[in-house]
């Protein structure tokens, strides 16, 4: 069996994390593992993490870390034997520090987008709350205007994707990410990407991906048949 391989994804509100998320999967078979959605689910399946959660959500505020983790690292024990792209997650050290001493991760990438790029997407992003799933009028529209192409329900926009919100949000985001880039860097496991476009950018992070998996692959081949 080839060797499994583990990354993370970090980047302000409105970065690409979740777009780029899913062309990871899509093009790498990873599984995609989004800690807002996973706090969706416990919030509609009224578990008691998704209780506590909610109430932290609704104040938008972030979700205590031992919260966060005893809601995420039961969902990573349940994927040992699949490859996977984790996304929202850690968002501060201790929760970096609580996957650490629970996985070993290949990959880590940092999205870093100018802010006046962070505003205009955010502007533009609609939402399915239901199912998390992400538009934007320009880059990726709905079928029909204002409709989930799968539910056909309703999709909304997020009060603090406002641009007068974001500069708050992306301020609190470089705070409490820079520990967590620290670590990462330390362990020589970081890559930044930074453009405008995530069109720009999936060439590099898909030709990454390309190098590392593969060695991974081979070096596990090389270790089985010794
Ligand atoms: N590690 C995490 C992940 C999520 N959340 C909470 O869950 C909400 C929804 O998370 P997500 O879907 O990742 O959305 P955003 O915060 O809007 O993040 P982004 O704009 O980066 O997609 C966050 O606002 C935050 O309150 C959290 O506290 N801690
Ligand atoms: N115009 C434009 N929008 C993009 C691009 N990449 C992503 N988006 C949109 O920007 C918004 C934020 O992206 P998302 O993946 O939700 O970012 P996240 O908050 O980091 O998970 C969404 O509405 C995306 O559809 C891009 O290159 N150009």
């Amino acid at each position: 069996m080839s060797k499994l391989f583990r990354a993370v994804i970090m980047g302000p509100p409105g970065s690409g994390k979740g777009t780029i998320s899913e062309r990871i999967a899509q093009s790498f078979g990873l599984q995609h593992l989004s800690s807002g959605d996973f706090l969706r689910e416990n919030i509609a399946a009224n578990t008691e993490a998704g209780v506590l959660a909610k109430t932290y959500i609704e104040k938008r505020l972030l979700v205590p870390d031992h919260v966060m983790t005893r809601l995420l690292l039961p969902r990573l024990e349940e994927m040992t034997r699949h490859s996977w792209i984790l996304d929202g997650f850690p968002r501060t050290l201790a929760q970096a520090e609580a996957l650490s001493r629970a996985c070993e991760l290949d990959v880590v990438i940092s999205l870093n987008i100018p802010l006046e790029t962070l505003k205009e997407r955010l502007r533009h992003r609609w939402i399915h709350p239901a199912s998390g799933r992400v538009y934007n009028l320009c880059f990726n529209p709905p079928r029909m205007q204002g409709v989930d192409d799968i539910s056909g329900e309703p999709l909304i926009q997020h009060e603090d994707d406002r641009p007068e919100a974001l500069v708050a949000r992306l301020r609190h985001y470089k705070d409490v990410a820079k520990p967590v880039i620290d670590l990462y860097k330390a362990k020589n496991i970081l890559h930044t990407f930074s453009d405008t476009d995530t069109d720009r950018i999936w060439p590099h992070i898909s030709s990454l991906l390309n190098t590392k998996i593969r060695t991974d692959q081979s070096s596990a081949q090389r270790a089985s048949t010794n």
